[in-house]
């Protein structure tokens, strides 16, 4: 996959727009209707829904218009993606304010920017390598004004020890232990991974779950979120972490450690280790 940490960097901005992308959401408009907002929206959104309505507005127009969601999801914005992401934030319990969530893979912001509305309370972290996408977020988190909302450009794994929290979300991104490689390392002691997923997450947990306890997974299972709200209920497949992980488990570690920069020194002549990780990225429109 491309590109990879050394060529992306981690703007970590908070809604200024990618130098090398389109500085305004509304550079590439799209020609498409905005779906009718649905009963169950307010039922998510309470009074964040005006926000949440014109979320689904930007990305029926620039969401589209930039590649970022296929044009068929139109009539499908709000069952799909927006309330489908959005409910995931029942998983997540209130705790004051700012507690932080990173969200890995964020493309249009699904689920990022769905929690940042529906959650007011938390502070979402998005984090997504390809600068076309994060510019298109930061203008997008800009537009609508979110103040808990920051766009990092980088690949999960080369923020390892640069920023942590208790939960980490993704949807659509990898396999669930591909997932994990990535991201277990960026939660805090007794932190969760909530994946959304579809219909076979229950088979996925089932194929993965020894490598998942291997990475150091303490505890994995399935959820059903919305079931009596929404037309698609929510499927999660959440692992939680224990106290520590053994990074050496970890196939895809960056070499950001000082253990790992005394072994690169230690190498005479060898190759550096590459921060490349192995696996595939399913990229594309979502
Ligand atoms: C299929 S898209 C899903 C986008 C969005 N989550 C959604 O559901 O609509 C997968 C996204 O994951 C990103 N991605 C792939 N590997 C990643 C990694 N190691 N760290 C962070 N993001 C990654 C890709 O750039 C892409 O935007």
């Amino acid at each position: 996959m491309t590109p990879g940490p050394s060529t992306v960097p981690d703007d970590s901005s908070s809604g200024a727009a990618s130098s090398a992308e389109p500085s305004s959401p509304g550079a590439a408009s799209a020609d498409v209707a905005v779906p009718p907002t649905p009963p169950a929206a307010e039922a998510v959104f309470g009074d964040r829904l005006g926000l949440a309505e014109e979320f689904v507005r930007v990305l029926a127009d620039t969401g589209i218009g930039h590649g970022l969601i296929g044009p068929r999801e139109a009539p499908r914005l709000w069952d799909r993606h927006v309330l489908n992401c959005a409910i995931a934030h029942v998983a997540i319990p209130r705790h004051g304010e700012g507690q932080e969530v990173i969200d890995v893979g964020s493309g249009a912001g699904l689920p990022g920017l769905a929690l940042a509305i529906a959650r007011p309370d938390l502070h979402l972290h998005l984090v997504e390598p390809l600068a076309r996408r994060t510019g298109w977020l930061s203008g997008t988190v800009a537009e609508l004004g979110l103040a808990n909302v920051t766009v990092h450009t980088a690949r999960a794994e080369s923020l390892w020890d640069r920023i942590s929290a208790p939960w980490v979300t993704a949807r659509a991104v990898s396999t669930i232990v591909q997932l994990a490689e990535w991201t277990l390392p960026l939660l805090q002691p007794h932190g969760t991974l909530l994946a959304l997923k579809g219909s076979r997450a229950r088979e996925e947990l089932a194929q993965g779950r020894t490598a998942l306890t291997r990475l150091g997974a303490v505890d994995a299972s399935v959820l059903e979120l919305g079931t009596d709200l929404l037309e698609e209920p929510t499927t999660l497949l959440t692992v939680t972490i224990g106290d520590q992980l053994d990074r050496r488990r970890f196939r895809s570690r960056p070499p950001s450690s000082a253990g790992s920069a005394r072994r690169r020194g230690d190498r005479r002549g060898g190759a550096r280790r590459g921060s490349t990780p192995t696996g595939g990225d399913r990229r594309g429109p979502s």
